[in-house]
Parts: structure tokens; C-alpha cells; sequence
């Protein structure tokens, strides 16, 4: 098992107001020394309170097409959804259906090997990558409630991540995940620099400090096994995700749930759209313009979901702080300055925390 000491891994700030009344773990992990993927300000686990309101919606679809001819009024679509909902679709881009089912199957390989396999690719101390599986904490608080992997995206720590799963490697595997990121990457980029544009900033704003090296930039699978229990039941904790932007392919099984105005929405998938969030560090550089909003995923009752998110974040030296172009006398900066490492770390120690996440770590007191 990952020999970690307090809370080395979180990879996504974690927020929020999900459950009202945290309730006994149902599926205790076999060991509460592992690594955790999430900050969880709450201790929700096991099944949903039933006294949510929950409400389905469809999410704005951006054409990606547009964006890449800087068509004007898709950019501001494009704004719009982001301001109002933190979330939005992306159709229209070059990545192909194929590549999708492949990289589900890739997924489902690694998820079906024995658990002493997968138990060998558990996140090295100080490392946020490796595989995740359900765990408690030290506290006994539920922090990981299904199976994850996070793959490095640096290709060397990549290849030696597979390794741990198949000593001999795994040329299908391998393959599949090079070709994903390699057709991601550029979906990612071109929202980015859609993104600067549209707030009247250089394109390359978001994009030129971003790095495969850093701990956090992942390409996330996740698994969520049909849930058998009659009531619904929490498959991923409410949590914001750290990076600037998340690029998440779902399966077509239901599950993923934004909260949005006190109610948490459902999404439903649809075919061949990815769904897009902002995320912390692009919360701050836009001085809260954009919202990195808190989402959960809910199991489903009679399918397994799989998804597979890549995030980005930047290297760990780079300051995160508002754009000045965003700052202003009515608009003043919300956030001090801090190294993506600072935040990183914070992320890392406070593993149990309340508000949003932690972002109120850094922002700028006015009361
Ligand atoms: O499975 C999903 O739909 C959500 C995954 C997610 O939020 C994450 O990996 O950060
Ligand atoms: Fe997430």
C-alpha cells in the first residue's frame, strides 16, 4: 500500500455542501493508507440523502469548429455558459467515436486485473498518481468511494506507471492512451485560448504554463460499479477539480450531477459531446469571473459508468493570481498570489475542509 503519511494526494480541491447527514460507511476499504484523489469538506458517503432537490439540465453545447475559426458569436456562447454554469459541452471536434470506445475498453482492462495488480500501482508517497480504490481515511471519513487511475501525463512516468500494472507493458494500452491525450490535448488548447480571447486577453494566456510534469495533470479513469443498495449512492464525492479546464468523456450511463443555485443537476450524456469544467486555478486567473463548479458523481442501479477526465494544471513554480486585465476598481482581485505548488500542498493538508474548497485558503478577506 502507498506508505503515506497525512494526506498526500489530493488532486482536486474538493468543496461542499453535499450531504446534510454523513452517514456510516457502507463498504469500509480494506485499509485507510492509501492515496487520496479529492479534498472533501464533508464526510458524506454511502447512500444520498433523499432531501435534495435535484433537477436535470441540458448543458450549452459549444462547436468546437467555430471556436478554432474565432467565430465571434460562438466565443461569446461560449463565455456565457461557462459564467452562468462553470460546465458546458463540446461537440464538433476532431476526435473521433472510435477513440472513445477504445479508450473505454483500454479502461475496463486495467480495472478488471486482480486487486494485488492494482494494489501495486497505489500512488508513491508525495505522488498524486497511481490507482485509487474505495479507502477511509485516518479519520474514518469516506475519501475515495469507487476505482480511479490517474495516469502521469509525462510519457517516461507513464510507461513506468504501466509497467506496475503489466510487467511485460502493455503495447494496446499504451497505445490507446498516447492517442487520447495526443486528440484531447488540442481540444483542451483551443477552448483555452477561446477562453483569453474572449476576455479580451492575450490567447495564450491559460495555456503557456500548463505542464505534463506536474503532479496534478492527469488523465483520469474512473469506474463506478451498478450500485445495488435501493437508494442512491454517492460514486465520486462532491469536489471542484484543481486544473484550469477538465475535458471529461463520459460513458452513456448517467451519474454525473453539478450543483447549481443550492439544487444539484443531473447531466445526461450524450453520444460523442464531451463535458468541459472549470477549474480552481482557472477560477482564480479569471478573478472568479469563471466558476470552478462543485460536481459529485451518483451511481447508477443497473449499469456500470466509466469516465475518463484530463486535466491540466500548471507547473508548481508558476504564480497563480488574477489576470490584472481582469482587475479593476469595481472588480478588485480576489485572491493573493501563490506557487500552483502552495496550492498543491494546501490541497494536500487539509484534507477535511468547509466553504469552497480550498480556494477561501486563498482568497482575499473584505469583511
Ligand atoms: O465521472 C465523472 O463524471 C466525473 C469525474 C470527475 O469529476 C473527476 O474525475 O474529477
Ligand atoms: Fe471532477
Amino acid at each position: 500500500m502507498a506508505p503515506n503519511g497525512p494526506a498526500n494526494g489530493l488532486s482536486d480541491a474538493s468543496s461542499s455542501f453535499l450531504l446534510h447527514h454523513p452517514s456510516t460507511p457502507t463498504d469500509p476499504s480494506p485499509s485507510h493508507d492509501y492515496q487520496q484523489h479529492h479534498t472533501h469538506m464533508d464526510s458524506s458517503h454511502g447512500p444520498v440523502a433523499q432531501d435534495q432537490i435535484l433537477t436535470h439540465a441540458e448543458l450549452p453545447v459549444i462547436d468546437l469548429k467555430l471556436l478554432s475559426h474565432a467565430d465571434e458569436a460562438e466565443i461569446q456562447k461560449l463565455l456565457m455558459a461557462v459564467k452562468e454554469w462553470g460546465f458546458f459541452q463540446v461537440a464538433n471536434h476532431d476526435v473521433p467515436c472510435k477513440l472513445f470506445s477504445e479508450i473505454e475498453e483500454q479502461a475496463s482492462h486495467v480495472f478488471a486485473l486482480p486487486f494485488e495488480a492494482k494494489t501495486r500501482a497505489e500512488p508513491a508517497a508525495g505522488s498524486f498518481h497511481g490507482y485509487l480504490t474505495k479507502s477511509l481515511g485516518e479519520d474514518g471519513k469516506m475519501l475515495q468511494l469507487s476505482e480511479a487511475l490517474r495516469l502521469p501525463l509525462n510519457p517516461q512516468h507513464r510507461s513506468d506507471m504501466i509497467m506496475k500494472f503489466w510487467p511485460e507493458g502493455n503495447e494496446a494500452f499504451s497505445f490507446v492512451v498516447e492517442e487520447y491525450i495526443a486528440a484531447v490535448e488540442p481540444v483542451l488548447l483551443q477552448l483555452l485560448r477561446s477562453l483569453a480571447l474572449g476576455l479580451g486577453l492575450d490567447p495564450l494566456q491559460f495555456t503557456h504554463n500548463l505542464s505534463n510534469d506536474a503532479n496534478f495533470s492527469a488523465l483520469r479513469m474512473n469506474i463506478y460499479t451498478a450500485s445495488s443498495q435501493p437508494s442512491p449512492t454517492l460514486g465520486l464525492v462532491a469536489h471542484s477539480d484543481a486544473s484550469l479546464l477538465t475535458i471529461l468523456h463520459q460513458s452513456c450511463v448517467d451519474g454525473l450531477q453539478i450543483r447549481k443555485d443550492d439544487k444539484w443537476i443531473a447531466i445526461t450524456p450524450q453520444v460523442g459531446f464531451f463535458v468541459v469544467n472549470v477549474g480552481d486555478m482557472l477560477q482564480v486567473m479569471s478573478n472568479d469571473i469563471f466558476p470552478s463548479v462543485v460536481h459529485r458523481v451518483i451511481k447508477n442501479n443497473n449499469k456500470c459508468r466509466s469516465s475518463v477526465a484530463y486535466l491540466k494544471v500548471p507547473h508548481p513554480q508558476f504564480i497563480v493570481r488574477p489576470m490584472p486585465q481582469l482587475v479593476s476598481h469595481q472588480q478588485p482581485s480576489q485572491y493573493s498570489p501563490f506557487t500552483a505548488e502552495e496550492y498543491y500542498t494546501s490541497m494536500s493538508t487539509h484534507r477535511l475542509i468547509d466553504g469552497k474548497s480550498n480556494l477561501d485558503r486563498f482568497r482575499i478577506s473584505r469583511t
